[in-house]
Order: C-alpha cells, then structure tokens, then sequence
C-alpha cells in the first residue's frame, strides 16, 4: 500500500484526504502546529468542511511525514507552491508530486509543474485538476477529473491508486494543457462573475464565457498544450462549473467587483494573481487576450466593470 501525504490543509487538501482515507494509508500534512493539533483532536473543521475526518486518516504538522510520503498532493495556492517547495526540497526529492492548485506563477510566469521542475528537478511533477468543489468531494459527491502525468505507465498506476468509487480520474499526458486550463478557467470565472454584478445579464455572460475560452485555447496551445485537453474536464469541465456557480470563490470574487464591493478577506482567489500573470505571459508571446486583460485592469483597480464591457464592444469586428 502506497503512503498518500496530502499537503495543504485548506478546504482543498481536507477534502481530498478525507475522499481518499480508508482503502489507503492517507496522511494530511499543514503547516500550523497548532491547527493540526486541533484538527486532530477534534477531527473536524466546520469553518472548512461540513464534515467530519474518518477516523483512519493521519494529521499531522510534522514535516518527516513528508519525507515518509510515497505520493505527495500537493494542495497548497498557487502563489505559495515555490515557497512551499523550497522549504521541503530535501525531503521532496525524487518523489511523484501531484500538484492540486490552479494557477500561474506571478513572479516566473510558470504553470505548477514548471515550478516543480525548477524547485525540485529530481521529483516527478503530475497535475489533478477539473471541475471539483472541496465540499462536493469530501461529501462523497461523484467527481470527475483529470489526472495528468508525463509518463503513461505511472499515471496509470497512480490514476488506479487515486480513484474511488465516486471519484473518476480520466489520465492524460498533456500537463501542459492539464495545469492551464485550470488556472486559465479562474480568470474567465472572475470575468463570468463582474458581467452578473455589474448587471449586464446572463447573455453577456455566455459570451464572456465563450470568448474567454476561446482565449483560453489560444494561450494553452501556443503554450504547447494539446486542444483535446482544453475540451475536457480540466478545461471546458472546470469552466463550465466555475463560471457559473456561486460556490466558486473566483465567480463569487468577480461578483463582488461587478458590484462595486469588496470581498471576503483572506479567501483564496486564485483567478487574481493567475489574470496578471497570463496578461503578462500573452503579451510576452504576442497573444490578444482582451477578456484576461480586461481582468488583469478589474484586479488592480484600473478600470470598473462598465468601462471594462464597453472597451471588449468596442473592438473591431472580426471572425469567430
Ligand atoms: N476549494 C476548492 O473547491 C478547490 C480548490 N482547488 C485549488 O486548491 C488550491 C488550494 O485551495 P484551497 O484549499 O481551497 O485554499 P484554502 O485557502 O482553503 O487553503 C490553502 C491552504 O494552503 C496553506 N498554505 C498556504 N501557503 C502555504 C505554504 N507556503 N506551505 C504550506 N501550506 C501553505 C494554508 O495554510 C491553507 O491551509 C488552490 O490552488 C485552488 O485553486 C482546486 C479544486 C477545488
Ligand atoms: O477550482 C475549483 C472548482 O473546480 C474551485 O473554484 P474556486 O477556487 O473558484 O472556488
């Protein structure tokens, strides 16, 4: 039996922890001494999830449980995965790591295996990612999603390993495709969100969402990544879910901009930093990318949401 270390214990990591115990040995590993002390006494976090731990799965903040891992989920955000990684490079090494957050790095404008890459070249970086809230897994609500791994052989034994009964992984190579149509679908959610706050009604949004896939396809496969990725689970799957739901934090987020308010403090909202990040990657690459850039304007507070829809009318007119 193989040793799971979820790491991050967020509403994301618990849940998959939580989905995962039983049939397995599954560890959740957070940073917060003393949150994890809690978590395991009580072993439960109704601020996070509204259901309990099984009494099988493993809680701890000591980082040897990392070094003890066979398989590592790696649930933290985006913007935090590099620190992350180089506070455990040593016990990380040479290990299958399954990056679970969905965004781009600000500062390298790197996707989550690019950042494992450079951080740890010894480790294996592997993508899960696709339409999923934490809540529905760890209610044992059928899930379906995609697992990405370079190697074929080992992202079968590890699709197998990280499949339950209700949760489905479909498997690919394609971790390029895997890891941007996850973080690219946030900044289209964002956009989704502001359209409804800001009152322009749910015509206005299906536009945005189409055109703000479109767009997610043409960054993805200049960026090398494969189309029939963008069409499944971890692109058009997650965006679908994310952009029209308000149990997304990143539609929720853009709900709040579209009204002119701000929003809860400390959430993560990976979406924001990932719309900087890609206008800066498109604009690197010679990419139009006006529904991003226009998030990218929203975030840092340049423009309002009128302004915003106003300037994406305006543009000439073009072939679909
Ligand atoms: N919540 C959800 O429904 C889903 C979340 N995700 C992705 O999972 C990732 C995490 O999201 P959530 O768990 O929801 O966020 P969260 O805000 O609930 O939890 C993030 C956790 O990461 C920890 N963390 C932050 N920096 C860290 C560091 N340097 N070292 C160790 N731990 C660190 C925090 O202490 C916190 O426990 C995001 O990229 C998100 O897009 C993916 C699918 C579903
Ligand atoms: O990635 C998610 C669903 O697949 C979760 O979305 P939010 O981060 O917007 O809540």
């Amino acid at each position: 039996m193989s040793g799971i270390v979820v790491a991050g214990a967020g509403a994301f990591g618990t849940a998959l922890a939580v989905a995962l115990s039983g049939t397995r040995e599954v560890t959740l590993w957070g940073r917060d001494g003393p949150a994890m002390a809690r978590l395991s006494g009580t072993r439960s976090n109704p601020r996070l999830l509204a259901v309990p731990l099984p009494p099988a799965l493993d809680v701890t903040s000591d980082p040897a449980a990392l070094e003890r891992a066979d398989i590592l989920l790696l649930a933290v955000p985006a913007q935090a995965l590099r620190g992350f990684l180089a506070d455990h490079a040593e016990a990380l090494a040479e290990k299958p790591l399954v990056a679970c957050g969905k965004g781009i790095d600000l500062e390298t404008l790197e996707g989550p295996t690019a950042v494992i890459a450079h951080a740890i070249p010894s480790a294996r970086p592997l993508v899960l990612t696709g339409p999923s809230f934490a809540a529905d897994i760890a209610r044992g609500l059928p899930t379906a999603l995609t697992l990405a791994c370079a190697d074929p052989e080992e992202g079968t034994r590890l699709q197998a390993l990280l499949s339950t009964p209700v949760l489905r992984l479909y498997r690919t190579t394609d971790l390029v495709g895997a890891e941007l149509g996850g973080a690219l679908k946030n900044v289209v959610a964002i956009a989704c969100g502001a359209c409804l706050g800001g009152g322009f009604g749910e015509s206005a949004r299906a536009a945005l969402l189409t055109r703000g896939f479109a767009e997610m396809r043409r960054l993805a496969l200049v960026c090398g990544a494969e189309d029939g990725t963008l069409m499944g689970l971890s692109g058009l799957g997650d965006l679908v879910l994310t952009a029209m739901s308000e149990g997304s934090r990143n539609y929720r987020y853009g709900l709040h901009l579209g009204r002119g308010e701000s929003f809860e403090p400390g959430v993560t909202v990976e979406g924001a930093a990932t719309a900087l990040a890609a206008a800066r990657l498109g604009q690197r690459l010679g990419i139009d990318l006006p529904v991003t850039d226009a998030v990218a304007a929203l975030v840092e507070g340049h423009i309002d949401v009128g302004s915003a829809v106003r300037a994406l009318l305006d543009r000439p007119l073009k072939a679909e």
